[in-house]
């Protein structure tokens, strides 16, 4: 059976420690997620996205929270003006889990047309 692409998949309830994607399992998703770096820690998936003006950019905030609450998993956000830096991690994990990726491939999704 193939995966569905990570953009397609939900996230899942996902608490404790057996949930955190070893290393080896998150260098085989980052190239799934392209533009998303690992924060300095290797805990998070960052990405800065850049718009036009803040209507753009708040239009965006919007969208990510939408989606966000709708997969119950969400993402720290920081912005201005033209600007927002969007950080995935799985608080009930203590880093990185499948979540933050499915999160980060919808996010790029959002942006496509
Ligand atoms: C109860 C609720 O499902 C959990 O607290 C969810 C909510 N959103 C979340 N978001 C993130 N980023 N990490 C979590 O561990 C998390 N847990």
């Amino acid at each position: 059976m193939t995966a569905q692409p990570l953009s397609a998949q939900h996230c899942q309830p996902r608490k404790g420690k057996e949930h955190a994607l070893d290393e080896a399992a998150v260098t085989a998703l980052l190239p799934l997620v392209p533009g998303w770096k690992l924060s300095a820690q290797a805990d998070a998936l960052v990405k800065d996205f850049r718009f036009e003006n803040f209507h753009h950019t708040l239009g965006f905030i919007n969208a990510v929270g939408f989606m966000a609450n709708h997969e119950d998993h969400h993402p720290d956000i920081e912005a201005g003006y033209g600007h927002c830096k969007l950080r995935w991690s799985t608080h009930d994990v203590g880093g990185l889990s499948l979540n933050d990726f499915i999160c980060a491939a919808r996010v790029d999704a959002l942006l496509e047309r």
